[in-house]
C-alpha cells in the first residue's frame, strides 16, 4: 500500500491540532465519523449543564434571566460563533432551529425586495430548507420557487423577477463546496440576495460570510453544542434595520418588558431572534465554543484537506475492485470536510462497518458519508476505516440479512 499506517502515525504525531481530541467525549474502539451529523460531546459540557441547572436555575431561580445573562444569550453566543464564519459582532444571533432560521431569513429576504415573486431553491439543498421554502410560499401566496440544480442551474434562473437565491455551501450528501464568492457575486448582480446554508460549513473550515446577505446553521455538527443546539442566523448589518421577518416573537420587540399590545421590531440583530431561549441547551454550545476560542481555523482547515485526502486515497486503493464511486469532488477546494461514496448496497454495507466499529452513515439513494471533524478525527482513523471499509466490501459482511433492516433514523 502506498500510504502505511506508520505514516499516519507519524502524521498525527506532527498534528498541530491533536491535543484537541482530549477535550472530546469518544468511546473507546469507536472510530466516529458522524461529527457532519451529530458532533461528539467536549468533555466540559456535562460541567457546564450542571453548573447552570445548580447555580444559575437553583441559585438565582427566575433571577438568571438577568443574573445570569439568559436573556441575552442569543446575542453573546452569537458573538462568539462570528469569528467562525467571518461575521463581526452584532450580526449574528443564536435561537430556534435551522428551519426557522429560513423561515426568517427568507421572511425578510423577500421584503428587501418587493415585486419580485420569485425564490431559487436548489433541488439538492436540505429537505427541510425546502420544505419551509414551500410553506412560507402557501402561506404568503404571490411567490413561485423556481427550482434549481446546484449552483451551475442558477445561470439560466436569475432575472428580474427573483427576490433571492438559497443554496447551501456545503451539500449535506455529495460534501462538494460552492464557491460563494462567485456565485454571491453573479446573484446580487442580478438584483438578488443570496441566502447561504452553513450548517455543514461552519466548524468544518473557516467560512466567509460578508458578502452574503443572509446565512442560517446549525450548531449541533462541527460546532459540537449537543442534539437540538440551537441555530445561528447572520444579517448583513446594512439589511438588519431595513427590513423585519415573519416570526415576530416578543424576544424581537424592541421592548420586550413594556408588554405592548403591538409588535415593534428591536434595533439591530435582536430582531432575528422570536422568543424564549432554550438556556441549557445553549450551556452545553457555549462549552463547545470555549474550545473552538483555541483553534487556529487556517491549521483547521489544512487538517480537513490533509484526512479528506488521505481517506478518498486509501479508500479507491484498498476498494477498487467492490463497486465504490467517489460521489465528493477530488479537489480540496471544492469540497468540505465530508467524502461520499456511492454504493448499490450502500445501507446494507453502512450498517456491516459500523457493527465493526466505523461510524459512517447513509443518505439515499446510495451515499455512504463519512465526515471528518477535525478537532477530534486522526489520521490513523481515516487509515482504520479504510481499511475496514475494505474488509466489509472483501469479505460481504453486508450480505447479512440483518444489515438490510432499515433503523428509523438512518
Ligand atoms: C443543510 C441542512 N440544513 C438544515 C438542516 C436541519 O435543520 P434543523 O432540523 O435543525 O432545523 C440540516 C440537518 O438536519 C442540514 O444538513
Ligand atoms: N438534525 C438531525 C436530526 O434531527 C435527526 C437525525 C439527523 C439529523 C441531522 O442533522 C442530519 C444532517 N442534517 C444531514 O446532513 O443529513
Amino acid at each position: 500500500m502506498t500510504i502505511t499506517r506508520a505514516d499516519c502515525v507519524a502524521l498525527d504525531a506532527d498534528d498541530p491540532l491533536r491535543h484537541l481530541r482530549d477535550e472530546f467525549v469518544l468511546p473507546e474502539g469507536t472510530i466516529y465519523l458522524v461529527g457532519n451529523s451529530l458532533g461528539a460531546p467536549p468533555k466540559a459540557a456535562s460541567a457546564a449543564l450542571t453548573r447552570v441547572v445548580q447555580e444559575e436555575w437553583a441559585g438565582r431561580l427566575v433571577g438568571g434571566w438577568n443574573a445570569a445573562g439568559w436573556f441575552d444569550l442569543p446575542e453573546t453566543t452569537g458573538d462568539r460563533i462570528a469569528p467562525l464564519i467571518g461575521a463581526g459582532p452584532g450580526q449574528v444571533v443564536v435561537g430556534d432551529t435551522t428551519s426557522i432560521a429560513v423561515v426568517k431569513a427568507v421572511s425578510a429576504a423577500l421584503r428587501l425586495r418587493p415585486g419580485r415573486r420569485v425564490i431559487v431553491s436548489d433541488l439538492e439543498n436540505f429537505p427541510t430548507d425546502r420544505y419551509m421554502v414551500q410553506g412560507l410560499v402557501k402561506g404568503l401566496g404571490d411567490y413561485e420557487i423556481r427550482d434549481v440544480r446546484g449552483s451551475e442551474g442558477l445561470a439560466g434562473a436569475l432575472d428580474d423577477d427573483v427576490a433571492c437565491v438559497l443554496l447551501s455551501e456545503v451539500d449535506y450528501r455529495t460534501g462538494d463546496r460552492h464557491d460563494t464568492a462567485e456565485v454571491t457575486a453573479r446573484v446580487q448582480a442580478a438584483g438578488a440576495l443570496m441566502i447561504w446554508d452553513l450548517c455543514h460549513s461552519a466548524g468544518a473550515f473557516q467560512v466567509d460570510v460578508t458578502p452574503a446577505d443572509f446565512a442560517v446553521g446549525c450548531t449541533y455538527k462541527y460546532l459540537n453544542g449537543g442534539p437540538g443546539a440551537p441555530a445561528f442566523v447572520y444579517v448583513h448589518p446594512r439589511h438588519q434595520n431595513a427590513t423585519e421577518h415573519l416570526l415576530s416573537g416578543w424576544h424581537g420587540h424592541a421592548a420586550p418588558f413594556a408588554f405592548e399590545p403591538d409588535y415593534r421590531p428591536a434595533e439591530g440583530i435582536r430582531r432575528f431572534t422570536v422568543s424564549t431561549p432554550h438556556v441549557l441547551s445553549f450551556a452545553a454550545l457555549n462549552a463547545s465554543l470555549d474550545v473552538w476560542e483555541r483553534v487556529d481555523l487556517a491549521q483547521l482547515r489544512a487538517k480537513s484537506t490533509a484526512l479528506t485526502s488521505l481517506f478518498i486515497d486509501l479508500v479507491e486503493e484498498l476498494c477498487a475492485p467492490y463497486g465504490l464511486t467517489l460521489v465528493t469532488s477530488r479537489d480540496p477546494e471544492r469540497r468540505g470536510s465530508q467524502v461520499s461514496f456511492a454504493h448499490p448496497d450502500g445501507y446494507p454495507v453502512m450498517r456491516a462497518l459500523i457493527d465493526r466499529g466505523v461510524h459512517g452513515d447513509f443518505r439515499a439513494p446510495d451515499v455512504l458519508r463519512f465526515g471528518f471533524a477535525p478537532l477530534y478525527i486522526r489520521f490513523t482513523d481515516a487509515y482504520d476505516a479504510a481499511v475496514t471499509l475494505a474488509e466489509v466490501l472483501e469479505k460481504e459482511h453486508w450480505r447479512e440479512e440483518r444489515y438490510r433492516q432499515r433503523l428509523t433514523v438512518t
